[in-house]
């Protein structure tokens, strides 16, 4: 355990998600080697004692290589799922025992699947939504139309769900999830296919909810750009176990992460050499030096600038998808999306 943040004290009230040593087994039978009729019974251990509290309000991102035990985790907070130990609560409710009761408290995105009617125009399903929960009247058309307003669904209300495309039918979700005011939101990979525009739209109407409902949200992703836009707090699985609990800078430092200082001099020269860097590498007059994340940048470029001739210079951010990928045990994908500020 990295960096396991204590975020509410046990009992505080405004801990809206209570997970308590939560495990989640599952038997699988495969077939015995050398053998196509022995099948050998086999257990997996999808979540393997858990513990974590939201409190009400947080953004909380929760994120692990395929296969970490995300969607399981999400499917007993949801009551779909039955424990197969430890303890749970959602806004003080078994979610697995008050399955009904808890629908009305909480909404949920599954970004590879609908919830939407297929066949019907998008206002059908809400119209349905609508009557499922029996939201009052006022409530419901005061939620449409702000959720209208704010995901852009104006022009697509009329529109079969099948003709919609997948950022539109995911605005269409997310406003299918929040007609009914729930206090938490779980959304599993929100952004997963969306174009750009799609996703900013969709990250720009989160943080919106956030502020102005006080919605509880707590998201999986495989886009780490999600987490540094939306998420205060970062939960990290592996192999079903938090390795990880705790804020975006702590994630760094815990990952060892180094800031990368990109200088264009004037010509080619010998490797830099300036105290606290790392060179890294050359090409041409281009030449790459690190240095720890934790450090200012300040001084770093003072030097270089004082002692080089210099053409530009530029700090590269610590890429955060590295530093996570160095905490999982599988590894991880490259480069996405990392922050690059010019100096000059
Ligand atoms: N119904 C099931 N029966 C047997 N094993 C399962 C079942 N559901 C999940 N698993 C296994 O549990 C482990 C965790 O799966 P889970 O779907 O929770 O991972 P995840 O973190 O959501 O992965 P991904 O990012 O790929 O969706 C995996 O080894 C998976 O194969």
């Amino acid at each position: 355990m990295t960096d396991l943040r204590s975020v509410t004290e046990p009992g505080d009230v405004t801990d809206l998600i209570e997970v308590e040593a939560l495990e989640k087994v599952f038997a699988v039978r495969r077939r015995g080697e050398g053998s196509r009729w022995r099948r050998e019974k086999r257990e997996v251990r999808a979540v393997d004692g858990i513990s974590f509290r939201v409190a009400r309000g947080e953004v909380v991102g929760y994120i692990g290589p395929n296969g970490a035990g995300k969607s399981t985790t999400i499917k007993m907070l949801t009551g779909i799922l039955t424990p197969s130990g430890g303890r749970l609560r959602v806004a003080g409710i078994d979610p697995a025992r008050e399955r009904s009761g808890l629908a009305r408290r909480i909404g949920v995105v599954f970004g590879q699947r609908t919830t939407l009617w297929w066949d019907l125009p998008l206002i059908d399903s809400y119209r349905l939504v609508h009557r499922m929960y029996r939201i009052p009247d006022g409530r419901f058309a005061q939620n449409l139309e702000r959720c209208v307003e704010l995901l852009d669904l104006g022009g697509l209300l009329d529109v079969p769900v099948r003709q919609l495309s997948l950022g539109q039918r995911m605005r269409g979700d997310i406003a299918a999830a929040l007609l009914h005011d729930p206090e938490v939101l779980y959304l599993d990979e929100p952004t997963i296919g969306l174009d750009v525009v799609s996703k900013t739209r969709v990250r720009g109407f989160l943080r919106e909810l956030n502020a102005e409902r006080g919605t509880t949200i707590l998201l999986t992703t495989h886009d780490l750009t999600d987490i540094e836009q939306l998420c205060g707090r970062v939960m990290v699985i592996d192999h079903g176990r938090l390795v990880y609990d705790g804020g975006l800078a702590g994630l760094h430092e815990a990952g060892g992460s180094e800031r990368q200082l990109v200088v264009d001099l004037e010509r080619e020269l010998p490797p830099i050499e300036v105290a606290g860097t790392r060179f890294v590498r050359a090409e041409g007059a281009r030449q790459w030096l690190a240095f720890p994340a934790s450090a200012s940048a300040a001084p770093v470029v003072a030097a270089v600038a004082e002692r080089y001739p210099l053409v530009d210079l530029s700090v590269r951010e610590p890429d955060i998808e590295a530093v996570i990928a160095k905490m999982y045990d599988t590894g991880g994908s490259g480069t996405q999306e990392a922050g690059e500020k010019s100096l000059m």
